[in-house]
């Protein structure tokens, strides 16, 4: 099983407010479907939000820990992130992959402590019914809190986990983690070999950027790979492109 997360900033524009870089886009669903008529089964795709929901999210003060009770801004972060899933879905379905959606608003949640509970059923059910489920970062409802982000990167931490993938890739804008001098780290074991380098998003990023990402796939077991779009082919096909994140 493949957990793959698209980066909201590689499938879309991150400067400019709800735009997609469609080129991308297209080039990501291109190399998914390719691999799925090679052979790969059980793939879930997560995909961020890039310029779709960080900017409302930032405009309306929400982010993984800050929520918001007003109906009002939660449907207008949702709603971007929906219209950005739209998208997602469309241009697999034209290649004929069997993708559908399935929205973390209306599955999971988070405890006081902002822990995330995401139940894995429908996802387990839909790989094993031949589907290609796509989730995205979203709002969930937060104890306490009212409604705050829940990241991708999150997501694919708790896919991952649950459904014991074998694999997991993030396809970001970066072809890897990179060193001080720019260039790609083959392999992160601890997060303190790499804390000094690692930074925030470029762009508005409610969520955290290269730092919390590398964070999140070192307390998994499965190896992780962040890559640029240019190996996603590579990945797909099973190798181990850009930076590998090995907690073992
Ligand atoms: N050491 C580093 N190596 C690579 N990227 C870094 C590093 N430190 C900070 N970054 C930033 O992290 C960004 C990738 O994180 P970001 O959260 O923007 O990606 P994403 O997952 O593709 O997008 P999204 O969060 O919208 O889904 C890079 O574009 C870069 O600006
Ligand atoms: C900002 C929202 C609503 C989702 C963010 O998801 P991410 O881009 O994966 O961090």
């Amino acid at each position: 099983m493949i957990v793959l997360k698209l980066g909201g900033s590689v499938i879309t524009d991150k400067d400019r407010p709800e735009t997609l870089d469609g080129e991308a886009l297209e080039r990501a669903a291109d190399a998914v479907a390719a691999a799925l008529e090679g052979g790969v089964e059980d793939l879930v795709i997560v995909h961020g939000g890039g310029s779709f929901g960080h900017h409302n999210a930032s405009e309306h003060g929400v982010t993984t820990a800050e929520g918001t009770r007003d109906a009002g801004a939660a449907l207008d972060i949702h709603g971007a992130m929906t219209t950005l899933n739209r998208f997602v879905l469309s241009r697999l379905l034209e290649r004929g992959v069997e993708a559908v959606p399935v929205h973390p608003f209306s599955a999971g949640h988070r405890d006081v402590e902002g822990d995330l509970e995401l139940p894995t059923g429908q996802v387990a059910t839909l790989l094993a019914e031949g589907f290609v489920p796509v989730l995205h970062g979203d709002l969930v409802a937060h104890a306490g809190a009212g409604a705050t982000v829940v990241s991708g990167d999150e997501l694919v931490t708790a896919l991952a986990r649950d459904l014991e993938a074998d694999r997991i890739g993030l396809c970001s804008t970066v072809p890897g983690v990179l060193d001080d001098d720019d260039a790609v780290i083959d392999r992160i074991a601890a997060y303190e070999d790499v804390a000094g380098v690692l930074g925030e998003s470029a762009a508005t990023d409610v969520t955290g950027g290269m730092a919390a990402k590398v964070q999140a796939l070192l307390t998994l077991e499965a190896e992780a790979s962040i890559f640029g779009l240019e190996d996603l082919e590579a990945f797909l096909a099973g190798d181990e492109p850009g930076t590998t994140i090995d907690s073992s």
